[in-house]
């Protein structure tokens, strides 16, 4: 419960909101940072998914030692359909800003206002009677309530808007407040689930289109392009998403975990991808691309590694994305460092090549959503020539991207965030889930190699959701 003092602050804060509300005349926004008790983000999520909002985020970092949980929305930013679509996400932040009452005595990266969120892989997606329908574009929470742990400890952000015509509810935003942390010690109960029944027959219609891209690939129309796959899994009852977060919480280390709700649909994923990560005036991205399964034994995964890193067909696709990355970086900074050599990424499923590039920007108050639009779609998710790569996607692919393997994460009011590319991923709508695979198609690949690739890439998704090895309740 909040104390008599901590509460005095918080009213005299949502005062002075108050205040600049009628000085400006416009809806100002008040925003308090309080240090917490422990608590586990997750369950903080389930005490209040159904008593504050549906409306709810997580992130987690891949070293595991850096969560968000949003529940409710005090704004939410529909994005808009348009190529402008990630300057006007940010034109909105910074007039949510503008004025805004911050009392964070913190100082912690990802408290105080902070937007979460994701655009669609594509402006321009159909929405009607798809399964986007509900997140359309893309949209982002700056949420009513946020929890932020650290290594150093746990946060709560309380966000609220102030208007000059109307009394702020303080004394009902307390009582929201304090009942947000009760009985947050009970712990997940174990399920147990039917087995899914899973829907693919379109696989040979992939494959044959994987073929035909292989084909434009050799006749030189297009050097590389990825091509994904939908399953489609169906239950007798409704798998719970929060129980669904925590299988991939459990199962995926060294991966970042993300989900965001939006009128009772869920897109969550485990992915080993970041596409840019800002801390101050540095920049961090990541390029993952060219796989290979892991071995079963050390010896086995060993020789994997040393081969992958030696494969011709993986190193060139690894290279496109490089080369990219490493040319915005290059416009963006004063210093870029990168390894010259990739590296292996070793996840539970998959080997990745990997090469991590950081820089120190030259304009230090540059938008990280500038740089996300730069950066999306890598070669890693659209490939080489971009324009034609999309043309082929959209002829060649049986399913609409959506958010599957879209920018989603988070900005700070302070411009500090991170955004990763939303893959290894699934859309949960009541009975059923959709999961996403894709791979990187070059002159060299063999589309039934392919296809296998991607069912390795479902994995973290269909383990999560009870498809394989399905945990038995403890
Ligand atoms: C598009 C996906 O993976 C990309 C990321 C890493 C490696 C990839 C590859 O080796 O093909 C893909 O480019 C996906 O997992 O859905």
């Amino acid at each position: 419960m909040m104390d008599v003092d901590s509460f005095d602050d918080f009213q005299h804060t949502i005062q002075e909101g108050r205040k600049k509300a009628k000085e400006f005349n416009r809806a100002i926004l008040v925003s308090v940072v309080e240090k917490i008790q422990n608590i586990d983000p997750l369950l903080f999520l389930r005490k209040n998914i159904e008593s504050v909002a549906k409306e709810t985020f997580y992130w987690e970092n891949s070293s595991g030692n850096f969560q968000l949980a949003g529940v409710g929305s005090e704004k939410i930013i529909r994005v808009n359909p348009h190529p402008n679509r990630f300057e006007h996400v940010q034109n909105q932040w910074s007039e949510i800003l503008d004025q805004a009452v911050i009392d964070n005595p913190t100082n912690v990266k990802g408290t105080g206002p902070l937007l979460f969120g994701s655009f669609s892989f594509l402006p321009n997606m159909k929405v009607e009677n798809s399964l986007w329908e509900n997140f359309k574009s893309g949209l982002f929470y700056l949420p009513k309530f946020l929890v932020t742990k650290n290594d150093k400890g746990t946060y709560l952000t309380t966000n609220v808007f102030c208007f000059p015509d109307k009394p702020c509810q303080i004394t009902r935003l307390r009582k929201e407040r304090d009942q947000l942390f009760f009985h947050n010690e009970e712990k997940l109960t174990p399920l147990t689930f039917d087995q899914p029944i899973i829907k693919n027959e379109n696989d040979e219609k992939w494959i044959e289109n994987v073929g035909k891209a292989v084909q434009l690939l050799k006749e030189n129309y297009i050097k590389k392009v990825v091509l994904a796959r939908e399953l489609r899994l169906t239950f007798q009852k409704e798998r719970p998403f929060l129980y669904v977060l925590n299988q991939l919480i459990k199962q995926q280390n060294n991966n970042y975990i993300f989900s965001i709700s939006h009128n009772g649909d869920h897109f969550l994923g485990a992915t080993p991808e970041r596409l840019v990560r800002k801390e101050g005036n540095r920049i961090f991205s990541a390029c993952v691309a060219g796989s290979a399964p892991t071995g079963k034994t050390f010896q086995e995964k060993e020789e994997m590694k040393r081969d992958l890193l030696q494969d011709k067909k993986n190193l060139g696709e690894h290279a496109f994305v490089v080369e990219m990355i490493n040319s915005v970086f290059q416009q963006y900074c004063d210093h870029v460092k990168k390894l010259n050599q990739p590296e292996i990424m070793e996840n539970r499923d998959i080997l990745h090549l990997y090469t991590p590039v950081e820089g120190v920007l030259s304009k230090e108050n540059t938008s990280i959503f500038e740089i996300v639009e730069k950066l999306h779609p890598t070669p890693a998710m659209g490939g080489v020539p971009l324009g034609k790569a999309i043309s082929l996607i959209q002829e060649l692919e049986l399913f609409e991207r959506g958010l599957y393997a879209s920018p989603i994460g988070w900005v700070d009011h302070e411009s500090n965030g991170e955004f990763v590319v939303a893959i290894r991923s699934g859309l949960l709508k009541g009975t059923e889930a959709s999961i996403f695979a894709g791979c990187g198609i070059v002159k060299d690949s063999d589309p039934l190699k392919e296809y296998e690739e991607t069912n390795i890439k479902f994995r973290p998704m269909l383990r999560a959701l009870g498809g394989i090895d399905v945990e038995s309740p403890k």
